[in-house]
């Protein structure tokens, strides 16, 4: 497995928020997760990626324990973010964006250069020169992906990536995943598109109030409007 959480928990100061999660996800996979608001699953994303201290559990990478590790190691060890409410720099032009946050793994040409990713997002070479805040919410989300893409991740993490779009657009984010996914991109997603959701990912997890409460194929979850209604309220 290339990301293993297993029984993980975690919370912010006192506050518990995590209890019992535990997912995983191979090479070239794809796995969302899923749960009402307030579940826990930004909570997951941010422990996951070092931002707040696993409390207890585990959490490998490559099979390495990468709990104890600052959040720029794990970056470096290939785990890219694309945050929920896409923080990229408002004063650097996009151009800017995406250099800041280059990084070149392994030996060989990266997947990811400044030309892969204007090839990926046309519309982000057009607007190369502009300034972060004077991009749409689109282009935003764009270059959030292009800045992760950019760190050349062996596991690219979306947190909320299609939120608040236009359905154009939406539907642009969406084809791209399914680019990436084809070139065996490992993705672990956190979206409300159930629809959208079930198309693009291998399996799902569901969390409630911390604790992971159901796990499958997107197959499975698809065909098991009880496990919807019960965790999802579809
Ligand atoms: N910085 C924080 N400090 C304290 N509590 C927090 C903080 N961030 C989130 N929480 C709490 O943790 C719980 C889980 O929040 P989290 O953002 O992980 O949920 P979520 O499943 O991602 O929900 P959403 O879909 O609304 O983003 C919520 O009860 C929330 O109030």
């Amino acid at each position: 497995m290339m990301l293993e959480v297993g029984n993980l928990s975690a919370g912010y100061g006192q506050t518990q928020v995590l209890f019992d999660v535990s997912l995983a996800i191979g090479a070239g996979q794809v796995l969302a997760l899923l749960g009402r608001n307030g579940m826990g699953k930004t909570t997951t994303v941010s422990t996951i990626i070092g931002m707040l201290p696993a409390w207890g559990g585990r959490l490998a990478f490559d099979g390495r324990e990468i709990a104890a590790l600052p959040s720029h190691r794990i970056a470096r060890l290939g785990i890219g973010l694309v945050p929920e409410g896409r923080q990229i720099f408002p004063t650097l032009t996009v151009e800017e964006n995406l250099v800041a946050t280059a990084f070149a793994r392994g030996p060989g040409a990266p997947r990811w250069t400044l030309e892969a990713i204007w090839e990926l997002f046309p519309r982000l070479r057009e607007r190369r020169r502009s300034m972060g805040n004077r991009l749409s919410g689109g282009e935003q989300q764009m270059l959030a992906i292009g800045r992760a893409l950019m760190t050349n991740p062996r596991l690219l993490v979306l947190d909320e990536a299609t939120e608040g779009l236009a359905p154009l657009i939406r539907a642009e984010i969406w084809a791209v995943l399914a680019t990436l996914k084809r070139e065996g991109q490992s993705i672990l997603l956190v979206d409300k598109n159930l629809s959208a959701v079930l198309r693009l990912a291998d399996k799902c997890v569901v969390i409630e109030k911390g604790c992971t409460v159901w796990s499958g194929t997107s197959d499975d979850l698809a065909r098991d409007p009880g496990v919807q209604q019960r965790h999802l309220h579809i």
